[in-house]
């Protein structure tokens, strides 16, 4: 219960109103039948006593209206609870994609946050359990509590009305006895049926720590095979083929499912039987007082209503803790994945000096070990530059560049040493200022399916004259000027029929534009002309001093003709620098990495 409460606590506070309207919806659902039930009651026994004339209009007009009037309410109500409970499973997914947004990267990229994920995933979109199961909990609790209390004032002066003694043999249902035994029934009948369905239900509980069954079919056939991106590789290595696989296996568990609760299934009947054997006791006893002369013939319709209703509302009542029994490792997986700490957002010095211009960067003895591997990627890095200065890093694949940079942009924490913007440890700095130092292209850049303009800048709205003075920069010029609707045409066309397919190439250029339009005092490229062809290459790094004007520049490459521009190159090798110092120096010494990996390419370049 109190990992619902936690949860009804989430909903609470992000939408009020979503609980509130279903609170509403839920007292007139639960509280019209006993308006009809009570009136009806009232005139059938005006009809077989009294029948005063005046009194019956009045009870019918009454009745009438109270129906009409409590339907529109209702209606309205759930017009409304429908209306905040629009785009549900989007509100829903905001708690986990504002916890993306603002946890640590290193959890972002953590395998056991994806398994997390995938299991919060498995439970939501498939029998609604998590936190989506609690809405229609919800409603279940309210109605139930108030179907219940209506009943029991409906329904108490069944025993208190006793059958009169002129009434000879029929005076025995005054026994105590009866009380006894319709309530032993009820209770019988109410409790059997919802602890069947929970027993059913608890079948899926079992599965909410296992994510593989759904979640595979899932990631090939729901996720990845709609990305265009992806539908090449799909066809041509029929990976639909082991989506298929998944999909067999993830029947398995269905048909299992099936026949695990089809003896629920006979149980379930039976109990819709009993409770039908039960109706009909009730019926047999308030009959019976009522031609014994216990009360009026009109209060057989409001006693059997009320306690049907009744029994229903205890029943109601028991699923819904049922429910909260079997949901409950679902909410824990949710709140293991919302209970992640940020603590990278624990600085809180400002980066200050970002007009001014003036930076220095320095990695000392920096050691660095990815979360889920015992390796280190990076060993004992020492390293200080200046703003202004362009860096080259080169080195074999794995030998730690990419991971470089993710500690330098603070996306990991070093695991020993430390990093130090003008002497001070970059933790003690405010996270998002120190994020704003950083425009970063990374090897797999994502661009949005909006318009050129929107995504050079990152923003709804932007500054077309600086867009454009970027795109030119970074060569994307004379594409610019072919485009339908320049700045303004979408990229791809999802969203847009006359959006335009773009190239790897002309990608990874719009991705420099955008780096360059944030104008950070840090500019980050990382392989930033692996798609470029030898023409567009050789001209972005003509330009390069221009574009990058009097920022620092890192960059990374595999070309290392690209690197002679740098004053400066670092050569990692096996997560060390092995090497460091300008192109003229390293290529001297012909026992360095630095000259093999030169050589490498130029052989070909050389007759
Ligand atoms: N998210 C990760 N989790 C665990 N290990 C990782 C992760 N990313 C990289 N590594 C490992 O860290 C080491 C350095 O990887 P890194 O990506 O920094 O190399 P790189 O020099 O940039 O390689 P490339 O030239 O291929 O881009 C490699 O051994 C790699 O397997």
């Amino acid at each position: 219960m109190s990992l619902s409460f936690r949860g009804y606590r989430l909903w609470w506070k992000k939408y009020p109103m979503m609980l509130l309207s279903s609170a509403f919806c839920s007292i007139t659902t639960a509280l019209t039948p006993y308006v009809a039930i009570y009136l009806t009651a009232r005139i059938i026994n005006e009809i077989a006593g009294e029948r005063d004339v005046a009194t019956l209009r009045l009870l019918v007009w009454l009745s009438l209206v109270t129906t009409a009037v409590l339907a529109i309410v209702n209606a309205g109500l759930s017009k409304w609870k429908t209306y905040e409970r629009k785009a549900l499973w989007y509100k829903r997914d905001k708690f986990y994609t504002g916890k993306l947004l603002s946890m640590n990267f290193k959890d972002v990229d953590s395998a056991q946050t994806n398994t997390l994920r995938g299991k919060i995933q498995q439970s939501d979109t498939w029998p609604a359990w998590g936190l989506g199961g609690l809405l229609a909990d919800f409603d279940l609790l309210v109605e139930s509590v108030l179907t219940i209390l209506g009943a029991i004032v409906l329904s108490c002066s069944i025993f208190i009305y006793k059958v009169p003694e002129s009434a000879g043999k029929l005076t025995v249902l005054n026994n105590p006895i009866f009380i006894l035994v319709l309530v032993t029934a009820m209770l019988a009948v109410t409790f059997t049926v919802p602890m069947l369905i929970n027993k059913g239900n608890s079948y899926w509980a079992n599965y909410s720590g296992d994510i593989t069954m759904f979640e595979k079919y899932r990631i090939f056939m729901t996720k990845s095979s709609p990305e265009r991106e992806r539908a090449l590789d799909t066809r041509i290595y029929c990976q639909d083929v082991m989506g298929k696989k998944y999909l067999d296996e993830a029947m398995v568990h269905g048909d299992r499912a099936t026949t695990i609760l089809r003896p629920m299934r006979f149980f379930h009947t039976s109990s819709t039987a009993v409770s039908h054997v039960f109706t009909l006791l009730i019926y047999i006893f308030v009959c019976l007082k009522a031609w014994g002369g216990a009360y009026d013939v009109g209060s057989i319709t409001q006693y059997i209503g009320a306690t049907t209703a009744l029994s229903g509302g205890v029943s109601g009542l028991l699923r819904f803790f049922g429910n909260q029994q079997n949901n409950a490792p679902f909410l824990m997986n949710v709140y293991e994945f919302l209970d992640i700490p940020n603590e990278m957002h624990l600085g809180n010095k400002s980066t200050g000096k970002k007009k001014e211009n003036q930076y220095t960067i320095e990695f000392r003895n920096v050691s660095f070990k990815y979360p889920s591997s015992d390796k280190y990627a990076l060993k004992n890095l020492s390293l200080k530059f200046n703003i202004g200065k362009r860096l080259a890093v080169v080195g074999q694949n794995g030998s730690g560049k990419t991971t470089f940079i993710k500690l330098f942009c603070r996306l990991y924490d070093p695991t020993e040493g430390a990093i130090y913007l003008n002497g001070v440890d970059i933790r003690e700095y405010d996270y998002r200022e120190y994020m704003d130092l950083f425009s970063v292209v990374f090897q797999d850049f994502n661009l949005l399916s909006f318009s050129l303009g929107q995504n050079v800048s990152a923003a709804v709205d932007y500054d077309a004259e600086l867009a454009e003075e970027c795109l030119v920069k970074a060569g994307f010029g004379e594409r610019l000027k072919s485009l339908p609707n320049e700045m303004e045409t979408s990229i791809y066309k999802d969203f847009n029929k006359s959006g335009v397919d773009i190239s790897g190439g002309e990608a990874q250029k719009i991705a420099i534009a955008r780096a360059l339009y944030k104008d950070a005092p840090f500019v980050i490229l990382d392989e930033p002309t692996a798609s470029l062809d030898p023409i567009a290459e050789s001209e972005i790094y003509e330009k390069m001093n221009d574009m990058v004007g009097d920022k620092t520049a890192v960059f990374i490459s595999h070309r290392l003709s690209s690197c002679r521009f740098c004053n400066d190159i670092v050569v990692f090798n096996e997560g060390r620098i092995i090497q460091h110092g300008g192109h003229e120096k390293l290529i001297l010494d012909k026992e360095g990495k630095y000259f093999q990996l030169w050589n490498a390419q130029a052989q070909y370049y050389t007759t």
